[in-house]
């Protein structure tokens, strides 16, 4: 049948992103609890998923891709998710921003912004498409800053300012959180703060705050998405606030791809 060429078309392979997200850990439990034992997700990074997706569209060939949003893929490509009955992706995700225990006396005033920070897709996307059309992060974020001074001054009215106290962010490779995190170091750095931004993999960026070694990240992906992570260090976190609601990963195809729709269809 049709979903059997779907499978052969594609040589039963999902385009994913880096070996330690969580969307390569629920994709892996999707293809067991799908029972789709013939398919493979190969690993990557965020760039060279989009740039497979890049081909075949082009080409209006099949792929599935490992795919969440808010992302620029979304504005760029008509893409659909697949339907996932089983919630193996769950239903809506949201970001946290986690901080390494002690920062609430540390960095007192930067701990009373993370826990009003919030903002929704529409602002991230905003940032996240301005780099993809080729602005540079920091100044597609202070552009968002600039024309959006009430929302940011929700998080940093009445905060006093600080003399050059030092923070240091961690976030992962992926295009939602390289927007996130060049936006809150400028918001920190008007009210003070020496900001350093280190990007890491998923697993050192839990692991460098759970010892210290890193302050913050505002790429904490829950309840599902990063569950194994916080998990693992249970009590060495502080999941100081939510900076986003709604959020989503799962799998995506173009929607030119009009036999399939759930996961389910990939059985053969
Ligand atoms: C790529 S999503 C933002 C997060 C994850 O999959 O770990």
């Amino acid at each position: 049948g049709t979903n059997t060429s779907v499978g052969k078309s594609l040589d039963h392979t999902i385009v994913g992103i880096d070996p330690g997200s969580g969307h390569m850990e629920a994709t892996a439990k999707a293809l067991d609890e799908y029972e789709l034992t013939d398919w493979n997700v190969i690993s990557g990074s965020g760039a060279s998923m989009t740039a497979a997706l890049k081909r075949a569209y082009d080409k209006e060939e099949p792929i599935i891709i490992t795919a969440w949003s808010p992302h620029w893929k979304f504005s760029t490509f008509d893409l659909k998710y697949l339907d996932d009955p089983k919630l193996i992706y769950g239903d809506s995700e949201e970001i946290h921003s986690v901080g390494r225990l002690g920062l609430k006396e540390d960095l007192p005033e930067a701990y009373a912004i993370f826990q009003r920070f919030k903002w929704n897709i529409d602002d991230m996307s905003e940032i996240m498409v301005a780099i993809e059309d080729g602005t540079e992060p920091d100044v597609a974020a202070q552009n968002w800053i600039d024309n959006n001074q009430d929302k940011v001054a929700e998080w940093t009215d009445g905060i006093s300012n600080v003399d050059g106290d030092q923070i240091k962010l961690v976030y992962a490779p992926w295009d939602s959180e390289l927007a996130s995190h060049n936006m809150m170091k400028l918001v920190l750095e008007d009210i003070g703060y020496d900001v350093t931004l280190s990007v890491v993999e998923p697993g050192p960026m839990f692991s460098a705050i759970a010892d210290g070694s890193a302050d913050a990240t505002f790429a904490a992906w829950l309840p599902i998405t990063h569950k194994t992570y916080v998990d693992k260090f249970e009590g060495k976190l502080d999941d100081i606030a939510v900076n986003m609601v709604d959020v989503k990963q799962g799998l995506a195809v173009p929607t030119y791809m009009k036999d399939v729709n759930s996961i389910e269809d990939l059985k053969n």
